[in-house]
């Protein structure tokens, strides 16, 4: 205990400001306040729990518009996050970055169990400096339930 590095790592949502988003905003009380990270291999990741009351129509699936909820938040997040790194700056430093969904199509391939986490993960590829692809996949238990295909359009922070 108490040598060697310690993770200080700060979700970009925790770093972003004046942010109410109701799945990734931390200035949203009753959001789902996602939290997002870079992964070693350049893709952003998510672990979400979900509560009993995302359910879906059965009590032991999640439901589909959180699955939405969490894609969308998750790429569009890392769309943010990969334009600052890209601009050599810390998220929110100097001039705000902002993006929004201009489209997201979605596939669900399997339902999602409730009791379990889910972990998201977000390969980013931009596209011109207003556009960026993601393609973010949703896991439960190691499966692949759904697959989310994003454009995250750059728009002025006063959007
Ligand atoms: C949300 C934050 C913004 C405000 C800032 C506030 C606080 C900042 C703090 C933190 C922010 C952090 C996180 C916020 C995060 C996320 C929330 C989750 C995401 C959402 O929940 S967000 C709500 C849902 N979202 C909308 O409410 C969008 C409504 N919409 C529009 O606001 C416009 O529609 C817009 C801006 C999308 C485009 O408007 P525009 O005037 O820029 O249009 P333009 O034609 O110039 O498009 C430029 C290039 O994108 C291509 N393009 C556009 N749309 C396309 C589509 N649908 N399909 C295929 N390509 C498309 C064009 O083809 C062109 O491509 P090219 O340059 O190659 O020609």
């Amino acid at each position: 205990m108490g040598s060697g590095m310690q993770d200080i790592e700060i979700a970009f949502q925790d770093q972003l400001q004046k942010n109410h988003c109701f799945g990734c905003g931390a200035d949203n009380d009753q959001g789902l306040k996602i939290k997002s990270y870079w992964a070693d291999d350049g893709t952003a990741v998510c672990r979400f729990t979900a509560k009993p009351h995302h359910c879906a129509g059965p009590t032991r699936y999640l439901n589909g518009g959180i699955m939405a909820t969490l894609l969308d938040c998750h790429s569009i997040c890392s769309a943010i996050a990969l334009a600052y790194r890209t601009e050599g700056r810390a998220i929110s430093e100097g001039e705000s970055i902002a993006f929004v969904t201009g489209s997201m199509d979605i596939a669900y391939k399997q339902p999602v169990p409730i009791d379990s986490p889910v972990l998201l993960k977000a390969e980013l590829e931009s596209l011109s400096p207003r556009k960026t692809r993601v393609v973010c996949r949703l896991f439960s238990e190691d499966n692949l339930c759904a697959q989310a295909d994003v454009l995250a359009v750059r728009v002025p922070d006063n959007w």
